[in-house]
């Protein structure tokens, strides 16, 4: 088994941890994240150091690393965070729930993480770091763009398209073929039925922009 780092001890870290421990794939060495949390726990595993031990860890040999930050519409930190790692040389596994149900010709790029029970259907593409959260329905054709969160119990219609850094919250509805742009944020149970453009807050039934983000 490969030996790999877990950036970021908070609730999505629990939830990795609990999928990387029924998959026999990895050997979780520890989580890094704020000094004052050195020795402390996430579900049984010890965080060990800070983002900055990251060159030293790699020095040691481990190679894996991933981002167990979670986020609802800002996802600069996750990114700069892989970035850094990426540079050291770290490499970004795909993390898979045996529960997920998946179609062989799904495209899934490195560091992404599928949650317990999600569904991806057929010609489905999800960008780089992406979460596709607990229970979520993607299907046909759709694309998610990278550092996405798809937030639990969201459906996605056949063909939607969302673009790059975008939430889509908790158990929310998007009709076929809808368009959803980069770095927008959809509140939790919405059900989006217009296309939705870059940099937009939008939330409700029928979801409506409310706001920049
Ligand atoms: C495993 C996990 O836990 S992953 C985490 C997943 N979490 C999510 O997906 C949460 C997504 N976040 C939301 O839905 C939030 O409510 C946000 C981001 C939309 C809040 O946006 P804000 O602009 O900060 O809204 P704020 O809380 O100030 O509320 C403003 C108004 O919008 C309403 N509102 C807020 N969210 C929603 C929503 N999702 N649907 C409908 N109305 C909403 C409020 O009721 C309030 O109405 P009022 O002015 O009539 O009182």
């Amino acid at each position: 088994m490969n030996d790999i780092l877990l950036i970021g001890g908070g609730g999505h870290c629990k939830s990795v941890i609990d999928t990387l421990e029924n998959a026999d794939e990895f050997n979780i060495i520890g989580i890094l994240d704020q000094p004052e949390k050195i020795g402390s726990k996430v579900n049984g595993i010890e965080i060990i150091g800070i983002d900055e031990d990251l060159p030293s860890y790699f020095e040691q040999g481990v190679q894996y690393a991933f981002i167990t930050i979670g986020s609802v519409g800002n996802v600069s930190f996750r990114k700069s965070l892989y970035e850094y790692a990426k540079t050291i040389g770290y490499r970004f596994p795909t993390i898979i729930d045996k529960s997920a149900i998946i179609s062989s010709n799904t495209e899934l790029h490195e560091g992404c993480f599928i949650g317990k029970g999600a569904i991806l259907n057929t010609n489905v593409s999800i960008g780089i770091n992406s979460i596709i959260n607990t229970g979520t329905i993607i299907e046909h054709d759709c694309t998610i763009g990278e550092f996405c969160h798809i937030a639990p119990g969201s459906t996605l219609s056949g063909s939607v398209q969302v673009g790059h850094h975008t939430h889509i919250g908790t158990n929310s509805t998007i009709i076929q073929n809808i368009n959803i742009g980069h770095n927008s944020l959809i509140g939790a149970g919405s059900v989006v039925i217009n296309n939705i453009e870059n940099h937009k807050k939008a939330y409700g039934n029928p979801c409506k922009v409310v706001d920049s983000h």
